[in-house]
Parts: structure tokens; C-alpha cells; sequence
């Protein structure tokens, strides 16, 4: 197909759909973060080479191009967490674990005794809520999370009320930081998780909040969280905290999103 002085073939089309798609996707990542400015700052530079080329200025073109020989690497390393995420976001998708079919074959998220697990959190987070003591309970979905449970005191023990409970009293020495639920056990207490720190996270949110919606960023898992100012129970899902959840309304929105595809 001619336009213009063009030839343009199918193979053009697709190029520039994948480039479009592509940088939307970047784009999507990093809308909200330090790294959108430093994006927009690597598309300014690109155009101003491309017309420098394009008036043949050979000393400034050349600066540019080791400019951005160097600027690749320096790339690298100030995406370095919005890379992580794309590949966590393709990595998702396409994982064999998340997969309903392989899971149904292979029994590994049998619900069996799920909604029994999630009762003993709810019970547990409804009276830690009640006596203003905080509190973060990580349930992981399919991301691994030994990474963070590595961080805290690994406990491997029954999920059981009392023991939530007893973690989160203010007096215990494990009530800081967050307990981590996985693959049906309390896997450890007082483990560390990554703090959002995107542009978009309202200031006025403290580190608790943040640290639970950071982990919600950086795995799949679902997050619960206590304010030990107000006794208000939040969960961070997919990078989005939703504040002031219902006691009543808890279990059904832990299921659903950890049963959700
Ligand atoms: N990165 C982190 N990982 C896990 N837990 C954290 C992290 N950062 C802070 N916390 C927990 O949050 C507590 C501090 O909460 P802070 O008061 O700053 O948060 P908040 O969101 O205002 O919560 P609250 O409403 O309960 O006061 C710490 O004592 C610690 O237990």
C-alpha cells in the first residue's frame, strides 16, 4: 500500500501496533511514579536526537548517541522496580499456577478448608480491630512470598484465632511489622514488605497502609490491614487500598479475590 511517497506494508502496521502497545504499557506502569517524569524526559531526548540527526548535525549527534549509549543502563537501573512489575504482570498472566484447569488436575488451590482459614482471619481481624491494636495480614494467592516471609520470625504454625490475636496484642513481641498467611499456615510474624511510595499514594497514609500497599503492588496477594488509631479495617488488592470494609463483608471479599482469576 502507497501513502504519499510511502510504501507501507502490513508488516509496518504490525511494528508500529506492538511499539504503540508496548509504550502504552510502559506508560501504564510507571503513570504516577518519579519514573513517569524521567519517561517523558527519555521521549524528549529521543526527539531532539532524531532531529538533530534529521538536520545533520554531526558533533551534536554523536554526543547523543553516546548520551544514550550510557542513558540505556542508567535505565535499567531507575526502572528497575517498574521492569520487576512487567515482568511479574507477563509472568501472571501466563503462569501454569494460575491456571484453573492445571489447578483443578493437580488439586493445588483446593478451596477445601479455605473458607475455614478465612473464617479464623476474619474472627481474629474483627477483635484486633475491636481493641484498636494494628495490624497487616498478608494471604498469599499464587506469587511466591517466601522472599518476605525470609524477612520476619517463620513460625509455620495452624492458622488459628487465638494465635492472630495474640501476635497483634500490643504487648507481644512479635506484633510489629506483618504476619504472612501462605498455603494454609501462618508461615511467620513480624516480616518486613515493600512501601508504595508512588506520587499517587495520598500522604496522608501511614507506614503501615503503605507497606500493605506496596505488597499488594509487588505480589498478587491480598492484604489486610488495622489501624490501630481508628480500629478501621482496610485490604490492598493490585496496588488499590480499599478502606473501612465491613466486619460483615470480610470473608466474602477475602474469597472472592483470592478466588477470583
Ligand atoms: N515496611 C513495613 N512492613 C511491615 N510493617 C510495617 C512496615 N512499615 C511499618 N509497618 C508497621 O506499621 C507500624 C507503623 O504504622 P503507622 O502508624 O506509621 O501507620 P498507619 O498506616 O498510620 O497505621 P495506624 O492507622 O495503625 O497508625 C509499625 O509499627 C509497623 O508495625
Amino acid at each position: 500500500m502507497r501513502i504519499g511517497f510511502l510504501t507501507v506494508e502490513w508488516t509496518d502496521l504490525l511494528d508500529i501496533t506492538l511499539v504503540a502497545f508496548l509504550l502504552y504499557q510502559v506508560y501504564y506502569l510507571v503513570k504516577g511514579s518519579i519514573a513517569s517524569r524521567v519517561f517523558l524526559g527519555c521521549i524528549f531526548v529521543y526527539v531532539f536526537y532524531l532531529i538533530v540527526k534529521g538536520l545533520r548535525l554531526e558533533l551534536l549527534t554523536t554526543i547523543l548517541q553516546y548520551f544514550m549509549g550510557v542513558g540505556a543502563i542508567a535505565l535499567i537501573v531507575i526502572f528497575q522496580q517498574e521492569i520487576r512489575r512487567f515482568l511479574l504482570m507477563i509472568g501472571k498472566s501466563t503462569a501454569f499456577s494460575n491456571n484453573r484447569l492445571f489447578n483443578t488436575f493437580f488439586g493445588k488451590s483446593d478451596s477445601e478448608g479455605q473458607a475455614q482459614h478465612l473464617k479464623k482471619i476474619a474472627d481474629a481481624v474483627r477483635n484486633i480491630a475491636a481493641d484498636f491494636n494494628g495490624a497487616i495480614v498478608v494471604i498469599k494467592k499464587n506469587d511466591d512470598l517466601e522472599k518476605f516471609v525470609q524477612t520476619g520470625e517463620v513460625l509455620d504454625a495452624t492458622i488459628s484465632r487465638n494465635l492472630l490475636i495474640s501476635i497483634f496484642n500490643q504487648y507481644s513481641a512479635l506484633h510489629e511489622g506483618a504476619t504472612i498467611v501462605s498455603d494454609g499456615r501462618i508461615a511467620a510474624a513480624r516480616c518486613i514488605l515493600p512501601v508504595a511510595d508512588g506520587i499517587d499514594v495520598p500522604p496522608s497514609i501511614g507506614f503501615r497502609h503503605r507497606a500493605a500497599l506496596g505488597m499488594s503492588e509487588a505480589t498478587d496477594a491480598v492484604v489486610l490491614v488495622v489501624s490501630e488509631q481508628t480500629g478501621r479495617i482496610s485490604l490492598a488488592v493490585e496496588g488499590k487500598l480499599i478502606g473501612n470494609i465491613s466486619t460483615n463483608e470480610l470473608e466474602t471479599r477475602l474469597a472472592d479475590y483470592l478466588n477470583a482469576d
